[in-house]
């Protein structure tokens, strides 16, 4: 639950903190496509761990059997290296590249890959296209009161899941009917 929500608060945010992006088609052209292949490729299996080699090499290392190898999916999503001006809000760059954020391209791995993949991934992306097609197709959102944009506190508050240090208030307006 907490995963999608969150993933929505975060969109709004970069949103409102973007005013030009918040035109709801442009949301809609810009979501990185779906493909039909299945997630889950095989159902997981866990013994077969058990018979497998004492070392395993990564990347010419050998890491020790038993020990628990994270990858730091956040900071490749942010190396300047892998993607170009990481840190702006531009969300037009997966229109310009064909990317796959189910698992199959390791520079944006949002679901995680193979097979401890997130197996509610088609839901997940279901749901914040669905709630971001929403909110911005009936509202426009500004910041409350005097609060300027820019100054959205963008700042995370690490967990299991990343919340957003100050969850984002903003006020809604209804689109006059001459807007749709
Ligand atoms: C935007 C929404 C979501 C994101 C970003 C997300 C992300 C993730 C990630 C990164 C993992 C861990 C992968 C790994 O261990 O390497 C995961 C696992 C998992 N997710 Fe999601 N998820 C989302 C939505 C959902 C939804 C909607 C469901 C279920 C209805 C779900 C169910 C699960 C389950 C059961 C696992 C554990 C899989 C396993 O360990 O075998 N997720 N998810």
């Amino acid at each position: 639950m907490d995963t999608s929500a969150i993933t929505a608060e975060w969109a709004m945010a970069e949103m409102i903190k973007n005013p030009s992006a918040t035109k709801a088609r442009f949301l809609t052209l810009t979501i990185p496509p779906m493909r039909g292949e299945r997630i889950i490729q095989a159902a997981p299996s866990y013994a077969s761990n058990a018979s497998s080699p004492i070392q395993r090499k990564i990347r010419g290392n050998y890491i020790p059997k038993g020990s628990n190898v994270h990858v730091n999916v956040w900071a490749v999503a942010r190396d300047p290296a892998v993607w170009k001006n990481p840190l702006e809000f531009r969300p037009e760059r997966f229109l310009e590249e064909n990317v796959d954020m189910k698992g199959h391209d390791f520079r944006l791995l949002s679901f995680g890959a193979r097979r401890q993949a997130c197996p509610g991934a088609h839901l997940g992306i279901n749901l914040v296209t669905s709630m971001m097609n929403h909110l911005l197709h009936h509202f426009v959102w500004t910041p409350p009161q005097e609060a300027k944009p820019e100054k959205i506190d963008m700042s995370e508050n690490p967990g299991l899941v990343t919340y957003m240090r100050t969850p984002v208030h903003a006020v809604a307006t209804l689109h006059l009917p001459s807007d749709l």
